[in-house]
C-alpha cells in the first residue's frame, strides 16, 4: 500500500529531488501584484488592494490536490456487500480543474464505474479522487488516466471504467474560441478493456440506459 500511495501523491513528494524551495504565501502574493501591474492595472488601487491575498486563499484551494493523496482516500475499503459483485458506477460527478497549458479552467462531469473483486469503497471516495486529481494541474487524458489507475491499483476490482465530458476553457475564453465545445476521453482496464459489451454497457448507463 505504501507504494501505492507514494506512486499517486504529487510529483514532488516522489522525486528524486523533492522542491523543498516551495515559495511562501507572501512571495506568491507579490507574484500575483506584479501580474496585476503587468496587466496593466494598478494593484495599489482599493478595489485591488486585497486581490493578491484573494487570490492566494482561492489556489490554495483550487490547487489543494497537490497536498492530498488519492490512494490514501481509497484506503478505507469494505468487505464486497453481500450478494453484489455487479458494476458499481458513479456518474456526474461535477469537477473543476485546471488545464497545465494555460491555468484555465476545466469544468466537467467524471463518470466513474469498477467492478469490484472483493473490495468496495465508500462512493464518496471516488468523488474525492476525482476532486484530488481535479486539483491539479491537467490535461484531461492524464486525468482519465490517473483516476482508473488508482482504483485499479487500491481496490484491484476486475475492472475498472472512467470516462470524463469537459469544457476546456482555454479554448473558449481565447484562442480558437470554440464556446460550448466538449470534449470526451475514457479507459477502460481489466474486464472493461478485454470485453467490448461491458464498454457499451458502461456508456450506455452513464448515458442514462439501463445497461
Ligand atoms: N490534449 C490536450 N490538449 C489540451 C488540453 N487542454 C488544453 N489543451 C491544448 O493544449 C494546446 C497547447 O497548444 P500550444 O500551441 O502550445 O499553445 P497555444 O498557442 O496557447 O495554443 P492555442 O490554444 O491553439 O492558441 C492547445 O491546443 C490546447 O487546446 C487537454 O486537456 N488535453
Ligand atoms: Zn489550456
Amino acid at each position: 500500500m505504501d507504494a501505492v500511495i507514494k506512486k499517486f501523491m504529487p510529483p514532488s513528494a516522489y522525486m528524486e529531488k523533492p522542491v523543498t524551495d516551495r515559495p511562501t504565501e507572501a512571495e506568491a502574493e507579490a507574484a500575483v501584484r506584479t501580474l496585476l501591474r503587468w496587466t496593466g492595472d494598478n494593484p495599489d488601487r482599493e478595489g485591488l488592494v486585497d486581490t493578491p491575498k484573494r487570490v492566494v486563499k482561492a489556489y490554495r484551494e483550487m490547487f489543494g490536490g497537490y497536498d492530498k493523496c488519492p490512494a490514501e482516500e481509497l484506503g478505507r475499503t469494505f468487505e464486497e456487500v453481500a450478494g453484489y459483485d455487479d458494476l458499481v458506477l458513479v456518474k456526474d460527478i461535477t469537477f473543476h480543474s485546471h488545464c497545465e497549458h494555460h491555468m484555465v479552467p476545466i469544468i466537467g462531469k467524471a463518470h466513474v464505474g469498477y467492478l469490484p473483486d472483493g473490495k468496495v469503497v465508500g462512493l464518496s471516495k471516488i468523488a474525492r479522487v476525482v476532486d484530488i486529481f481535479a486539483q491539479r494541474l491537467q490535461t484531461q487524458e492524464a486525468m482519465t488516466a490517473q483516476i482508473a489507475g488508482v482504483i485499479q491499483d487500491v481496490l484491484n476490482p476486475r475492472g475498472v471504467a472512467v470516462m470524463l465530458e469537459a469544457e476546456h476553457m482555454c479554448m473558449a475564453m481565447r484562442g480558437i474560441r470554440k464556446e460550448g465545445s466538449t470534449t470526451l476521453t475514457s479507459t477502460f482496464t481489466g474486464v472493461f478493456k478485454d470485453t467490448p459489451e461491458e464498454q457499451v454497457r458502461f456508456v450506455t448507463m452513464v448515458r442514462g440506459g439501463r445497461g
